[in-house]
């Protein structure tokens, strides 16, 4: 029996541009494959996504599955909702691209070099956030849109600059654009940032082990557990304030061996002096085994120091 694997996608530039690698990794185990668009309502409102809420640009796709007019979803990880979908399994984590933010903004300038008052567009909370809580006197506009629309903000002059998933801009091939990849000291990426979620029906077990062989990546799934487990314990949607990085690192254990470890980064908003928003941090790290465990003790770190106040989609 010879079967199509009918991939289902979002329409934007970047969701086929992610979408067109995952066909290519199935293509190359020998299996035939569709591409099928689904539109979702979040490519559809142009409202803030604190408004239309989680889960906009994944729901459909995950319909779709059930319904059985696709087999596989192509999501972006970090706009999965932490919850499982009964009936759908996650079936694989390929590999992630750069994680981190990227800053585009006029004439080749840095964060730093931004002057005060500058307009920065973001349509992220948790990028707000961590942007006013530099305190670079920055003007934060909240904007949407898909990558190119955000960008021609700034080479039409209506901002100074915006903030964008390194990610995105190296799929849709416009990381010559990037004027400063900012390091996550300054800028926490959103959990699992950069990593692709792919999903079948669970019934479905051939597509589950085909999608598990061909395009599974162990290092990208450990740090995403960890980074999404924090996430889920912070009981935070995606357009939460909440940032998480997690990296696989080398370490010595008590013999001198070289193990490997995970070492968890994350922060969270929480309400500042007259109003305001702060940002706490706090780091962890683990053994490899213990990816949900980190994610939730880390977690458990952040809301001691006052994180739960304002998460949440209303920030
Ligand atoms: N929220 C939209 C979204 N979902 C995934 C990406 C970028 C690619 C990724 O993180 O995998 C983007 C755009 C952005 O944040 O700039």
């Amino acid at each position: 029996m010879t079967r199509v694997i009918r991939i289902g996608t979002r329409g934007s530039k970047l969701a086929l541009a992610q979408t067109g690698i995952v066909a290519d990794t199935i293509r190359a185990t020998g299996a035939e494959v569709e591409i099928v668009t689904v539109t979702t309502p979040g490519d559809l409102s142009s409202a803030p996504i604190s408004q239309i809420g989680v889960g906009v640009f994944t729901s459909a796709l995950r319909e779709a599955l059930l319904r059985n007019e696709i087999d596989v979803a192509v999501h972006s990880y970090k706009d999965l909702p932490t919850a499982p979908e009964p009936g759908l399994v996650l079936a694989a984590v390929p590999p992630r691209e750069d994680p981190r933010d990227a800053l585009i903004a006029r004439d080749g300038l840095t964060l730093g070099e931004l002057p005060p008052g500058s307009k920065v567009g973001t349509g992220a909370a948790r990028r707000m956030a961590q942007l006013r809580a530099l305190g670079l006197g920055l003007e934060i506009v909240p904007i949407r849109g898909n990558i190119d629309t955000r960008m021609r903000k700034v080479t039409d002059g209506e901002l100074d600059a915006v903030v964008l998933a390194r990610a995105g801009l190296a799929r849709v091939g416009r990381v010559d654009e990037i004027t400063e990849t900012l390091d996550p000291i300054q800028m926490l990426p959103a959990p699992a940032q950069g990593a692709l979620a792919l999903e079948c029906r669970a019934a479905d077990v051939d597509v589950e082990h085909l999608l598990a062989s061909a395009a599974d990546d162990e290092s990208t799934r450990v740090a995403v557990t960890a980074e999404r487990a924090l996430l889920a314990a912070l009981e935070a949607g995606c357009s939460a304030p909440v940032g998480a990085l997690a990296e696989i690192v080398e370490d010595l254990d008590d013999e001198g061996a070289v193990v490997e470890r995970i070492s968890l980064r994350g922060t969270a908003a929480v309400e500042g002096e007259n109003g305001g928003v702060d940002m706490v941090r706090a780091s962890a790290i683990a053994g490899i085994g213990e990816a949900e465990k980190l994610g939730r003790e880390l977690a458990a770190e952040l809301l001691d120091l006052g994180a739960g106040a304002l998460l949440g989609p209303a920030l």
